[in-house]
């Protein structure tokens, strides 16, 4: 169905609610790619055909292969991008880049090595970066912008929709130009974002049960569809996890599963409103050999100044709360996820 002019939403899948990824094509004919759309960077990048065979990651990725492409431009410009985990180098090629139905010429990232922390639990291929022109790595104007100077859209807004059951098909969805009543209700509360040039507001407190606990003299915070948890000061975080009794281990903060049902709601305060997470929203239940284990959707990750300090909202948030971006008007709208 075109949506408005020759759009289509990208279903997204869920996978355990912490990968969230579509389907994008490269080329003619067409190579497709699972890619994260990832409003916390700003380039495009895939695993390359070239990739070392060393590079494990690399290896069991779908890659993409220029030579096999009739619409392939040679570029070559070295690249490199740093996540909190994990870097990918490799080299610069343009080729047409399909997403969501629209065709874009695009400057993208051929990815020749990737660190096997923590790429070789990705179960998808690369990542679309959703970010601002001024977050992107060599210059490069990123697929929105591209999309946008085409003025195929209704609306230069997306919108993202992450469902919380992974039984739940489809797992996400991806729309370009507009928002999907279908997986919302009620209205938007829109929030403009803090400074142009990055998907983050500013946030007025964060409260436990009903009493106001961190950044109650205003912090940052980072709506990131790129991140699977919510992020905090490393101390916030800490002593939020020791309120609510979870216990931190290797993989992250736990808490016994029979104190889930007590456990409170976590609000989110920001543009007026009050965004809560109940038990059900920001704990992983994974039923495991040795018994249940619950995970709390939380971790510490102290972002140096002058970004940080930050809350980082990734698809735990996101899951709960519809989210708009709106390049327009430069805000970010929420509404209550279906
Ligand atoms: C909702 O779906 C999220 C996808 C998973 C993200 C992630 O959990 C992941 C898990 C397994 C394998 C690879 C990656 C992963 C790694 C890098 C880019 C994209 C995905 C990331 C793990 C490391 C910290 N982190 C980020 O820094 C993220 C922060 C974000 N803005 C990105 O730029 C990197 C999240």
């Amino acid at each position: 169905d075109d949506r408005n002019n020759g759009t289509v939403p990208t279903p997204l899948t869920n996978y355990l609610d912490t990968q969230y990824f579509g389907e994008i094509s490269i080329g003619f004919p067409a190579q497709m790619f699972n890619v994260v759309f990832d409003t916390g960077s700003a380039n495009l990048w895939v695993p390359s055909q070239k990739c070392s065979p060393f590079s494990t990651a690399c290896f069991t990725h779908n890659r993409y292969d220029a030579s096999k492409s009739q619409t392939y431009v040679e570029n070559g410009t070295g690249f490199s991008i740093q996540y909190a985990s994990g870097n990918v180098r490799g080299f610069l090629s343009e080729d047409v880049v399909v997403v969501g139905g629209i065709p874009v010429v695009q400057v993208f990232a051929e990815a020749t090595s990737l660190s096997a922390m923590p790429f070789i639990f990705a179960k998808f291929d690369g990542v679309l970066g959703m970010g601002y022109p001024n977050m992107a790595i060599d210059g490069i104007t990123p697929v929105f912008d591209r999309i946008m100077s085409q003025h195929v859209l209704e609306e230069e807004v997306f919108s993202v929709y992450y469902s919380r059951d992974p039984k739940r098909s489809p797992g996400g969805e991806l729309v370009l130009g507009g928002t999907d009543p279908n997986y919302y209700t009620g209205s938007f509360n829109h929030i403009d974002t803090r400074e142009l040039g990055k998907w983050e507001v500013t946030m007025k407190g964060v409260s436990v049960g009903r009493e106001m606990m961190f950044c109650a003299e205003g912090c940052t915070a980072v709506i990131d569809t790129g991140s699977s948890y919510i992020t905090g000061p490393a101390s916030s975080v800490s002593s939020l996890m020791k309120t609510i009794g979870a216990q931190l281990d290797e993989s992250g903060y736990k808490v016994n599963c029979d104190s889930v049902k007590a456990l409170p709601r976590i609000t989110f305060h920001m543009g007026g409103q009050e965004y809560s997470l109940t038990q059900e929203d920001y704990i992983l239940w994974q039923s495991q050999i040795q018994g249940d284990v619950c995970i709390v959707t939380f971790r510490g990750l102290d972002v140096p100044p002058p970004t940080g300090p930050v809350w980082i909202l990734g698809a735990t948030f996101i899951a709960r709360y519809y989210t708009e971006f709106d390049r327009r008007n430069n805000r970010i709208g929420f509404a209550t996820a279906k």
